[in-house]
This record gives structure tokens, sequence and C-alpha cells, in this order.
């Protein structure tokens, strides 16, 4: 059984963090393990209070799962401080690891689960380790400092992410305004690069699934997926999760990670970058 870790904060309502992670790995039949940045008290509607745990007691975490398992590959998600990122970052620098970094900045509902100051800390630690960054337009700005309304955009904050080190970037288009599909840029160092595109779905229940996705992509990294098949396949989980909703809570409700397993057959579009 290939395991796979995720360092991220945990969401009592149950739908994004910690939780979206370990069951979209059980899903995808990998063993999860995790370490716990940050508690929050969460549902459906917003974040309601941030509990965050000690550079310390994460890099003991990682310590204790590290030295009794071989971990094939791991994502980051709500890291809430410069201090634990460069924990996280020195602590995995050395290994020979797949890294899923997503850049996990503010919440749907507005709350931040990254402090301003941390942003240096993860362009200059955490990029220029990671096998794949997972930002959202809004993040890839913070991340860049450049505005992003066209393609062309796009593809110059991604030229200039890579440069940072990360082999790969893919700038999800969850937030881009078009009815018809929500399209993903995928540029990897290697000079490839493509978009690829699935049904959008008009829903308000998205609760988590950006850490879905990363997730999905990390289990696929584990069991020994490509980067491109893994991230193909994680754009397909995600969009089933999407697809039939649980129509849980009075808010964003979160995705379905039972959908893959029950509906497997969704084709991702694949097109030029
Ligand atoms: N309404 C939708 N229909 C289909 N796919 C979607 C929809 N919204 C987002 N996606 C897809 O879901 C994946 C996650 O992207 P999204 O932009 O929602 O991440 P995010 O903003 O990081 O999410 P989170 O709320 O967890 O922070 C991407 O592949 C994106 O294209
Ligand atoms: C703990 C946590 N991580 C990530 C997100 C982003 O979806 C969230 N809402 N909560």
């Amino acid at each position: 059984m290939d395991v796979v870790m995720t360092i991220a904060g945990s969401d009592s309502g149950g739908g994004a963090g910690i939780q979206a992670d370990i069951k979209t790995f059980q899903e995808l039949k990998v063993f999860g393990t995790s370490v716990i940045t940050a508690l929050t008290a969460q549902n459906t509607l917003g974040v309601e209070a941030i509990f965050p745990t000690t550079p310390d007691f994460v890099s003991q975490q990682m310590t204790a799962v590290f030295n009794d398992f071989d971990v094939k590959a791991l994502k980051t998600g709500m890291l809430f401080s410069d201090e634990i990122i460069e924990c996280v970052a020195d602590k995995i620098q050395e290994m020979e690891l797949q890294i899923v970094v997503d850049p996990v900045m503010i919440a749907k509902g507005g709350a931040s689960l990254l402090q301003q100051e941390a942003v240096y800390a993860l362009k200059t630690k955490l990029l220029p380790i990671a096998t794949v960054l997972t930002p959202n337009i809004p993040e890839a700005e913070v991340i860049t400092g450049m505005t992003m309304n066209t393609q062309s955009d796009i593809q110059h904050a991604a030229e200039s992410i890579l440069e940072k080190g990360v082999q790969c970037v893919v700038m999800k288009g969850g937030h881009l305004e078009d009815d018809e599909f929500a399209t993903d840029s995928v540029f990897l160092s290697n000079g490839t690069s493509f978009k690829m595109s699935s049904k959008r779905i008009a829903t308000k229940h998205t609760h988590g699934t950006g850490c879905t996705f990363s997730a999905a992509m990390t289990a696929f990294l584990g069991k020994g997926l490509s980067l491109q098949e893994a991230i193909l396949e994680a754009k397909k989980f995600v969009q089933l999760a999407i697809e039939h909703p649980l129509n849980l809570g009075h808010g964003h409700g979160p995705t379905n990670h039972f959908a893959y397993q029950n509906h497997r057959n969704y084709e991702v579009m694949i097109s030029e970058a």
C-alpha cells in the first residue's frame, strides 16, 4: 500500500483541509498520514476561529511519521505562518518525495489561512522544492505580484513561478468568468504546456475543491502515475466530486468524495495552453 501525507489545517466542517485530503486518499486507495498545522472552527458558512499548532509540534508530527513510513508523496495546504513553512521546508528538502504545494491563502468566506508575511517564505523556501504548485488566480497574483486577466497573463505568471524552481504549475481557473468550462492551465519546466477543461457546474457546493484536487494529485503521484497522468486524473476526481453534490450544510457545501468510485467515466478535454 502506497503511503502519502498531508500537511494542512483541520476543517471541523469536514469539507476542506485535512478532512478533505484524508477522504480523497481513502477513496483513491492510498494510506493517508497527516500533519496538522492549525485547527479551524469552520463550517460551510465560514471560518469562526483558528488555533495554530507550533512549528515544533509540526516538526514532531513529521518526524513521527517519517521515522515509521516510506512516504511517497505529500501535499501542503494551509500552512498559516512563515515559521511553519520554514520548518516544513527544512524537513523535506533533502527527501526523495513528490511534493504538491497548494498555496492556500484565503477561505471562500474571506478568512485568512496564511499570514501575509508568510508569502515570502512560501516563495523562497517551499517553491524551489515543489514538484507541483496549484494556485488559483488570486493566489498566483499574490505570489507573482502580477495582475492576471488574459491567457497571456497566465502564461507570464506561470513562467515567473517556474523560474523559482517548481517543476510544474497548475493555474486553476475555478475563479475565471467562463459559464461553460472550468479550465486549468498546466505548465511544466520542460516547456510542455496544455489546458484541461471540464464542464463548469452551476453550484454553490464548492467548499474544499482546491484541497480535494491537490489531494487527488498527491494520491495519484503516490501510486506512481506520471505527473501529467496524475494531474489529469485529479481533474477528473474533482469534477465528479462537484458534479454529484451531497447537498450538505447551509452555505458552500462540501464536494462528494465518493463520486469518483461511483461514476468514474468523465472525459477531461485537453487543448493548447
Ligand atoms: N463550478 C465548477 N465546475 C467544475 N469545476 C470547477 C468548478 N469550480 C472549480 N472547479 C475546478 O475545481 C478545481 C479547484 O479549483 P478552484 O479554483 O475551485 O480551487 P480553489 O479556489 O483553490 O478552491 P478552495 O475553495 O478549496 O480554496 C479546478 O480544477 C477547477 O477548475
Ligand atoms: C483548513 C482549511 N484548509 C483549506 C481551506 C481552503 O478551502 C479551508 N477552507 N480550510
